[in-house]
C-alpha cells in the first residue's frame, strides 16, 4: 500500500497553504531529507523535505494550488519493492486516522464548500469532507430549515444520541471509561449505547484514567475514534500528561503528519455539594495548551451539535459538560445529522446596554441576570462562546462595538481565567469601543467549601451580575 504525503504544518498555527512548486514527478526516487516541494503560507515559503524513503507514485495536488489544508493528501509514495502503478491506483496507508476511511462515511449537511486543493483531495480520501466540516468557516448558528420539528431532550439524552449517530455512521468510534458500559455512565450519559454497539465498542475500564487516557490517545493515533468518559474531568488530573503532552502534541510534533482524533469528555465546574476536588473548572487549564480544542456547551442543541463536530475532528477536543445541565431540557432540532461549527459563539439574547459573555452553566447564569436587568430597564447582550479554544473574540469584539461594556461571566476562578482572556482581547483589540472596564463576575479565588452556606456565597450567581453591571453602566 501507497503512503499518504499530507500537506505539512510547517509553522504551528499554520492551517493551510499553496502548494506553490513540485521539486520532483511521479516515478522520482525520494530518500528522507530530499526537498519535494515549496510551500507557500501568508508568512514565509518554505522547503518540504520528505520523511519516507520510495518512488512518487501520485502527485494528488497539483502545483500552483492555493487553500490547501494541513493534512490533505497531497501525494502518493510507493515504498521500496511495491509496484509504482499498482501504488498510484490502489488506496494507501498511514499509521493516522485521517487516512483510515470509515465504513460508512457520515455526511454534513452543514459543511460549507470545500477549498480546491482539499476538494481535489476529498476524491482520494473520503474523510477530508469530516476534516473540512470541522474546521472551516461556518455561520454563527446554522440554519435550521424552516418548518423543522424541534424535540425536548436533556443534555444527557443530546450528549448519548450524538455518540450514539456518529458510532453508527462511523465503526472506528468507541466509547471508553469508567462505568460507561455495564452501569451506562456514572451520570447515565451512555445509556443505551452498550446493548446497541456491544462490549468492543462501549468498554468498561479499572479505576485507572492514565491507563485509558493512554490506550485512548494511542488508538486515535493508530486510526479509531476514541471518545473517552472521565466521571468528572477532577480525575482526569490523573490522565492530564496523554491530553497535553502526547494528543495535543501530535499534529505538531509530526509536522502534520499525524493526528489524534479523541474526544475527552465528561462533567466539568462545580456540581452541588461535592467539595473543593470535585469541584473544579478546567476550561482555562485546557484552553491554554495549543492543539487543544475546547469545547463547553450550554444546551442540549449545543451539547448535541457539538458533540458530533468533536468526534468528527482531526484534532483532540477537550469536550466539557456540567453534572447540573445533563437532566434539564431544551429543544434540539429533529435532524438527521445535527453538527454545529466549532469555535463559534452565539449570541443567546440581543441587547444594547452591555454585553455579558458566558459558556457553559454560566450562560444561564447571565440570562438570569439579563432578565433582572430588563427588569430595571438594562437592555443586556449574553454571548455564550461554546468553545473556548480557538475563542471566538470576533463575535464578542463585534458586540462590544455596539454595547461598548462588558462583563463576563465565568463559573471557575478569577485568576488567569477564559474572563482574563476576554479582558486582554478586548483591551487589546477593542480598547477604543470601551466606555468602562471590563468587569469580571467569577467564583471567589478559594477552593470551593463544602459547607452549603459557603458554597453558595463562593459560586457566580445572578446578582453578583447586576451587581457588575450596574458599575459599568454607572447606574449603582
Ligand atoms: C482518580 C479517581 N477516579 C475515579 C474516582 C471516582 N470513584 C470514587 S469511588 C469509586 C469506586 C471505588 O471502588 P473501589 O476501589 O472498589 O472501592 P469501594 O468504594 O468499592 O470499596 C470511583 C470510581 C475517584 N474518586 N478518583
Amino acid at each position: 500500500m501507497a503512503i499518504e504525503i499530507k500537506m505539512p504544518a510547517l509553522s504551528p498555527t499554520m492551517e493551510e497553504g499553496t502548494l506553490a512548486k513540485w521539486l520532483v514527478k511521479e516515478g522520482d526516487t525520494v530518500k528522507s531529507g530530499d526537498i519535494m516541494a515549496e510551500i507557500e503560507t501568508d508568512k514565509a515559503t518554505m522547503e518540504f523535505e520528505a520523511v519516507d524513503e520510495g518512488v512518487i507514485a501520485k502527485i494528488i495536488v497539483a502545483e500552483g494550488t492555493d487553500n490547501v489544508k494541513v493534512g490533505t493528501a497531497i501525494a502518493l509514495l510507493a515504498e521500496e519493492g511495491e509496484d509504482v502503478a499498482s501504488a498510484a491506483a490502489s488506496g494507501s496507508r498511514s499509521g493516522d486516522a485521517a487516512n483510515a476511511a470509515p465504513k460508512n462515511e457520515p455526511t454534513d449537511h452543514n459543511a460549507p464548500p470545500m477549498p480546491e486543493g482539499a476538494a481535489a483531495a476529498e476524491q482520494e480520501s473520503g474523510t477530508q469532507k469530516l476534516v473540512a466540516a470541522a474546521e472551516q468557516e461556518a455561520p454563527a448558528s446554522p440554519e435550521i430549515p424552516e418548518g423543522t420539528e424541534m424535540v425536548k431532550l436533556t443534555v444527557r439524552e443530546a450528549l448519548r444520541d450524538a455518540m450514539a449517530e456518529e458510532m453508527r455512521a462511523d465503526d472506528r468510534v468507541f466509547v471508553m471509561g469508567e462505568e460507561v458500559a455495564q452501569y451506562q455512565g456514572a451520570y447515565k450519559v451512555t445509556q443505551g449505547l452498550l446493548d446497541e454497539f456491544g462490549d468492543r465498542r462501549v468498554i468498561d475500564t479499572p479505576i485507572t484514567e492514565y491507563g485509558f487516557a493512554g490506550v485512548g490517545t494511542g488508538a486515535a493515533m493508530g486510526g479509531l475514534r476514541p471518545v473517552i468518559e472521565f466521571m468528572t474531568f477532577n480525575f482526569a488530573m490523573q490522565a492530564i500528561d496523554h491530553i497535553i503532552n502526547s494528543a495535543a502534541k501530535t499534529n505538531y510534533m509530526s509536522g502534520g503528519q499525524m493526528r489524534c482524533p479523541i474526544v475527552f469528555r465528561g462533567p466539568n465546574g462545580a456540581a452541588s455539594r461535592v467539595g473543593a476536588q470535585h469541584s473544579q473548572n478546567y476550561g482555562p487549564w485546557y484552553a491554554s495548551v495549543p492543539g487543544l480544542i475546547v469545547i463547553a456547551p450550554y444546551d442540549a442543541a449545543d451539547a448535541k451539535g457539538l458533540l458530533k463536530a468533536a468526534i468528527r475532528s482531526e484534532d483532540p477536543v477537550v469536550f466539557l459538560e456540567n453534572e447540573l445541565m445533563y437532566g434539564r431540557s431544551f429543544d434540539v432540532p429533529k435532524l438527521d445529522d445535527f453538527v454545529l461549527p466549532i469555535g463559534k459563539a452565539r449570541i443567546m439574547r440581543e441587547g444594547k446596554d452591555v454585553t455579558l459573555v458566558s459558556y457553559s452553566i454560566g450562560v444561564g447564569v447571565a440570562l438570569e441576570a439579563a432578565e433582572k436587568l430588563a427588569a430595571e430597564g438594562i437592555d443586556a447582550e449574553v454571548i455564550d462562546l461554546r468553545t473556548l479554544r480557538p475563542l471566538d473574540t470576533k463575535t464578542v469584539l463585534k458586540s462590544l462595538a455596539k454595547t461598548n461594556r462588558l462583563v463576563v461571566v465565568e463559573e471557575g476562578w478569577p485568576t488567569c481565567s477564559i474572563a482574563s482572556e476576554i479582558t486582554a482581547v478586548v483591551m487589546e483589540e477593542g480598547f477604543d469601543d470601551l466606555d468602562a472596564p471590563v468587569l469580571r463576575v467569577t467564583n471567589e479565588d478559594v477552593p470551593l467549601p463544602y459547607a452549603a452556606n459557603l458554597e453558595k456565597l463562593a459560586l457566580v450567581d445572578a446578582n453578583k451580575v447586576v451587581a457588575a453591571v450596574k458599575k459599568v453602566t454607572y447606574r449603582g
